[in-house]
C-alpha cells in the first residue's frame, strides 16, 4: 500500500488525475496575473494621456482624447478578462473539488473495510466518523475556494515582483521594503494558528466520541438518573473544542488587519518616496503622478494578496489538519496476511490450539499456554469467569486478531497460512448482540449468502425458530429493519442473526453468549435454534449459564487466561474443582 502520510502526498495522490484541468488552471492562472500587473500600466499611462489632455486643453482651447479613450478601452476589456479568468478558474476547481473528496470518502470506507478490528477496538467511532465528515468538508471547501485564490494570489505577487522592477527599481525596493517583516510575522502567527487548528479537530473527534457513547448508552443515561452528569461531560468536552478554536481564530483573525496595516504602510511609504522624487526633479511632474498611483496600484496588488492568503491560511490549515488525519487512516496496517496462503473450500472441523498465548498491548499477557483440541463435529463450551478470555479465543480462531505465541491449526494448517476470506467464509459467529442492518428482514438474512433463494431464507428461519413471527408480520420477509423501526427484542433480533447464519452453513461455527438477556420463552426457542445449527458442525460455545452447555461434548474452564480444567460435565463435576463450584453456585441462584 502506498504511503500517503503527508498532507501534500495526499492531495496529489488524488489530485493528479486532474492533471489536464489543473493544466487549463494554471495557463488561465498566467493569462489573468499578466493582465492584472499590466492594469497598473495602463493607469499610469491614462493619467499621463488626461494630464497631456487637460495640459493641451487649457492652454490651446482644443484637444484630442482619443488616446484616453483608447487606454479606457483596454483598461475595460482587461478587467473584463480577468474576470472571466478567475471564473473559470472556480468552475474548474469546484469540479476538481467535488470529484476528488468523492473518491477520498469512497477510499476511505473501502480502507476501513480492510483494516483490522484492533483498529475498531482502539479507536472510536465518533473519532472513525469526523475523517469522514468534518475533515473531508475541510479539504472540499479548501478545494473549492482557497487551493485557486492562493496560486492567483502567489502569482500575482511574482508578477508584480515582476512588473515594478520593469518600471523603476528604486520604486520597487521600497514597495517592497516592509515585505520581510510581514512574511516573518505572518509564518509566526501561522504557526501559532496550527497548532490550534489540530488541536480543535482533535478535541472535536472526541467531541463526537462522546456524543456517540452517550446517543448509545441512553437508556442507560435515562435508567441511572445521569442526565446532569451527562449534560456536564458535554460540555466539558465541548469546551475543550471552544478554546482550541478560539485561540486558533484569534490568531488567524490577527494576520488580516496586520497584514492590510502593513499595506496601507507600503502604499504611504510609495507615495511619500514618489513625492520626493518629484520634488528633487529627478522625474517630470506628470509622469511621477503616473508612477506614484502604479505604484500605489502595485503595493495593493502585493499586499492584498498577502492578506488574502494569510486570512485563507486556517482554511488551509483545516485541509492539511483534514489530510493528516484522513492520510493516517490510510496508513494504518491492513489485515495482514502472509505469502502463498492457501484458498480452503471446505473444512472439515478439526481444531488445536497448541501453546497458544495472546496479548492485546505486548505488556499485558491475556492468554497463556491456551491447548485444546477439538475433534471435527464436536460442540466444545468456553467457560470462565469475566475477563477470563473466553472471547480473546473467538478472536483469534477468527483471526480477528493473530496469536502472539504457539498456533491454531484448522485441519492441520495453521490458520494464518489460510486465505483469510475462505477462512472465514468457513466460520459462523451468533453474538449476544446481534446486530440488524438496514434493509429489509431478508436483506439481513441473506447478508452473508446474497444469492440465496427464498427457499433456502425460509428453510434457515424455521431452523432458527423465526419463520412464524417473520410471517406474523404485515411485510413478513419484507418488513424493513431501520434505526428509527426498532421493532425487534433482543431475542428476535439473535434469532434472526442465527438464521443469517444456518444459511452460509458454515463448517465453524462460533455462539457467544448467546442466551444471556432473554425471557425463558425465547431462551428456550433460542436454545432449540442453537441445537439446530450446532447439529454435525464443530462449534465453539461460550455462555454463562452452564445449564446451555450441559450437553457439550468438551468444557473448557478458563481462569485468567490459562485452562485450569478440561474434560465433560460428568467429569468435570467429579473432579469437584472450579467448574463445580461454578456450577453448584450457578444452580443455587436460578
Ligand atoms: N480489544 C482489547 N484490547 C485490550 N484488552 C482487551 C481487549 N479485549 C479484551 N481485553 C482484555 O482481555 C481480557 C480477556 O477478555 P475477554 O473479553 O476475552 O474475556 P471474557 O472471558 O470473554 O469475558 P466476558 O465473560 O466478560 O465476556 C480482559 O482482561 C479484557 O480486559
Amino acid at each position: 500500500m502506498e504511503k500517503k502520510n503527508t498532507p501534500l502526498r495526499f492531495f496529489w495522490h488524488y489530485l493528479r488525475a486532474y492533471k489536464i484541468q489543473l493544466l487549463v488552471v494554471l495557463i488561465v492562472c498566467v493569462i489573468s496575473t499578466y493582465l492584472q500587473v499590466k492594469a497598473p500600466e495602463f493607469m499610469g499611462q491614462a493619467i499621463q494621456e488626461l494630464g497631456n489632455y487637460v495640459g493641451t486643453f487649457f492652454t490651446t482651447g482644443v484637444a484630442d482624447n482619443s488616446k484616453f479613450m483608447e487606454i479606457l478601452m483596454w483598461m475595460a476589456i482587461f478587467f473584463i478578462l480577468i474576470s472571466a479568468g478567475m471564473f473559470i478558474q472556480t468552475i474548474m476547481f469546484v469540479g476538481i473539488s467535488g470529484k476528488s473528496t468523492n473518491r477520498m470518502r469512497i477510499g476511505l470506507f473501502r480502507k476501513l473495510e480492510q483494516l483490522a478490528i484492533r483498529f475498531f477496538d482502539s479507536h472510536n467511532d465518533g473519532e472513525i466518523l469526523i475523517r469522514f465528515t468534518s475533515d473531508i468538508d475541510n479539504i472540499s471547501n479548501t478545494l473549492n475556494q482557497a487551493v485557486g485564490q492562493v496560486i492567483g494570489n502567489v502569482a500575482l505577487m511574482i508578477g508584480v515582483i515582476i512588473m515594478m522592477f520593469q518600471q523603476n527599481v528604486s520604486l520597487a525596493l521600497v514597495t517592497l521594503a516592509v515585505a520581510p517583516f510581514a512574511i516573518v510575522f505572518a509564518v509566526i502567527i501561522i504557526r501559532k494558528a496550527g497548532k490550534y487548528v489540530n488541536l480543535q479537530q482533535e478535541e472535536l473527534g472526541d467531541l463526537n466520541g462522546y456524543i456517540d457513547e452517550k446517543i448509545s448508552g441512553q437508556k442507560v443515561i435515562i435508567t441511572y438518573g445521569l442526565e446532569d452528569e451527562t449534560i456536564d461531560g458535554f460540555v466539558e468536552y465541548n469546551e475543550k473544542v471552544k478554546s482550541a478554536t478560539t485561540k486558533g481564530q484569534i490568531y488567524s483573525g490577527m494576520l488580516f488587519p496586520a497584514m492590510q496595516g502593513i499595506s496601507l504602510l507600503s502604499m504611504a511609504i510609495v507615495i511619500f518616496f514618489g513625492g520626493w522624487l518629484t520634488l528633487n526633479g529627478d522625474i517630470e511632474r506628470t509622469a511621477a503622478l503616473a508612477l506614484i498611483v502604479m505604484f500605489v496600484q502595485y503595493a495593493r496588488q502585493f499586499y492584498q494578496p498577502l492578506s488574502e492568503i494569510s486570512s485563507q491560511y486556517s482554511m488551509l490549515q483545516l485541509a492539511f489538519t483534514g489530510a493528516r488525519r484522513v492520510a493516517a487512516i490510510f496508513d494504518e496496517k491492513d489485515e495482514e496476511e502472509r505469502p502463498n496462503v492457501k484458498k480452503i473450500d471446505r473444512i472439515s472441523g478439526d481444531i488445536q490450539l497448541n501453546h497458544v498465548d495472546f496479548a492485546y498491548n505486548p505488556d499485558k499477557p491475556i492468554l497463556k499456554d491456551v491447548s485444546i483440541d477439538v475433534q471435527e463435529g464436536h460442540m466444545i463450551a468456553l467457560v470462565g469467569p469475566t475477563g477470563s478470555g473466553k472471547t480473546t479465543i473467538m478472536n483469534l480462531l477468527n483471526r480477528f486478531y493473530n496469536v502472539t505465541g504457539g498456533e491454531i491449526l484448522i485441519d492441520g494448517t495453521d490458520i494464518r497460512d489460510i486465505e483469510l476470506a475462505s477462512l472465514r467464509s468457513n466460520i459462523g459467529i451468533v453474538l449476544q448482540d446481534s446486530v440488524l442492518f438496514s434493509g429489509t428482514i431478508r436483506d439481513n438474512i441473506v447478508f452473508g449468502k446474497l444469492d440465496a433463494t427464498d427457499e433456502e431464507v425460509t428453510n434457515a428461519a424455521k431452523l432458527a425458530n423465526i419463520h412464524d413471527f417473520i410471517m406474523g408480520l404485515d411485510d413478513g420477509y419484507d418488513t424493513i429493519v431501520s434505526d428509527e423501526n426498532n421493532m425487534f427484542s433482543v431475542g428476535q433480533k439473535q434469532l434472526i442473526s442465527i438464521a443469517r447464519t444456518i444459511i452460509t452453513d458454515p463448517s465453524l461455527l462460533i455462539l457467544d453468549e448467546a442466551t444471556s438477556n432473554v425471557d425463558t420463552v425465547t431462551e428456550s426457542k433460542i436454545q432449540a435454534a442453537m441445537e439446530n445449527v450446532i447439529k454435525g458442525r464443530t462449534s465453539f460455545v461460550i455462555a454463562h449459564r452452564l445449564k446451555t452447555i450441559l450437553n457439550a461434548d468438551h468444557i473448557v474452564v478458563l481462569h485468567h487466561g490459562e485452562v485450569i480444567e478440561q474434560g465433560d460435565h460428568e467429569s468435570l463435576l467429579k473432579d469437584d474443582g472450579f467448574y463445580a463450584e461454578l456450577y453448584n453456585n450457578q444452580f443455587v441462584f436460578e
